[in-house]
């Protein structure tokens, strides 16, 4: 366990020009950071962990993160395509960071032995990194990087490459470790589920910049990107200073111009037409990109068809507006 539990992270980082982002995270608390490709996720982990070139401050508690050579920071790492050790066991693998902190070989086996043992591999202790699966090979990691008892765990997309249903017992697991674990975790992801399921707080990361932060559930229902909009399942419309949000299926599609007086309108061509649950979903090039849900006997009375310009409306009293900027 963390010698130093109960100290808040406090964070005003800048890599480059690529991050500019201000953050706190709590003890104990799963801290999601979510964002589009290129938004700078990795390069922010990075700079925590003192990887690259970076500006501006990080202090746990009374602790200068920044000012500690880096491999007195009590950081432990699950990186994307991080590989263990090949020469060493699983065993050895998760009792690394112990025996290079100067445990002796007994005591770090003893408590690596237990990490394998809390991720139901301890039968595998022996084994060679290229005798894992992927999934083991990651549970072995996640115990490498827990077993220090880091003060800041940073997870780097830890389920990318594993097939869904190993995605899916592993996150649970993982969960279940980070209940009981007393530091801070940041864990980036590219995954609404892992945001929703795993995380206290998402921090959502739009070119270098904090775009936004809160509960998990509050970012699904208020999304200010189009890419957690996206994420998940919501489009997203600027509406003078608001935002409005609603889901696909309560989107009117039409091949005329909806009569009435509504605002809420838009007209394109359809972009992609596809089987969504029991209905069927198209993305609609409007201004901006919408999404609409309806049933395929619907589809097929329109003649619906890609490259086909369609109106959407959506009724004033199923969209959720909201303040575009807090
Ligand atoms: N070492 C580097 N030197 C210069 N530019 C870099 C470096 N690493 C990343 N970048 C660039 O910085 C930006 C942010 O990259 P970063 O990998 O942090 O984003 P990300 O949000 O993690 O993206 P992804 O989801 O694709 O992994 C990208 O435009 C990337 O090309």
């Amino acid at each position: 366990m963390s010698t130093a539990p109960g100290r808040q992270l406090v964070a005003d980082l800048r890599v480059a020009d690529r991050v500019d982002a201000t953050f706190t995270a709590e003890p104990g608390e799963v801290l999601a950071i979510i964002g589009p490709n290129g938004a700078g996720k990795s390069s922010l982990l990075h700079a925590v962990a003192g990887l690259v070139d970076v500006e501006g401050s990080a202090h746990l508690g009374d602790t200068d993160l920044l000012a500690l050579p880096v491999r007195e920071r009590r950081v432990g790492l699950v990186f994307q395509g991080q590989l263990l050790f090949p020469h060493l066991s699983a065993l050895d693998n998760v009792a690394f960071g112990l025996r290079a902190r100067g445990e002796g070989r007994a005591a770090a086996e003893s408590v690596a032995s237990d990490w394998l043992e809390r991720f139901g591999i301890a039968d595998l202790a022996g084994r060679k990194p290229r005798e894992l699966s992927g999934g083991q090979a990651q549970r072995v990691a996640i115990a490498r990087a827990l077993a220090t008892g880091p003060d800041v765990l940073l997870l780097d997309e830890p389920f990318t490459g594993l097939d869904v249903s190993v995605q899916m017992a592993l996150r649970i697991e993982l969960g279940r470790h980070l209940r009981d674990f007393p530091g801070i975790t940041l864990l980036v992801t590219h995954d609404a589920i892992d945001a929703l399921t795993l995380a206290d707080k998402v921090l959502v990361l739009d070119d270098g910049q904090v775009a936004q932060v809160g509960p998990p559930a509050e970012v699904a229902a208020e999304p200010r990107t189009p890419h957690v909009a996206r994420l998940v399942g919501l489009n997203l419309v600027p509406d003078g200073d608001d935002l409005i949000s609603f889901t696909p299926d309560s989107v009117v599609v039409s091949l005329h111009e909806p009569e009435g007086s509504t605002r809420l309108r838009w007209h394109g061509p359809i972009a992609t037409l596809a089987p969504h649950g029991d209905a069927v979903r198209l993305l609609v090039h409007a201004s901006p990109d919408l999404l609409a849900d309806l049933t395929p006997a619907a589809a097929t009375e329109l003649e619906l068809v890609p490259g086909r310009e369609v109106w959407l409306s959506a009724k004033a009293t199923a969209v959720s507006r909201y303040a575009a900027r807090r």
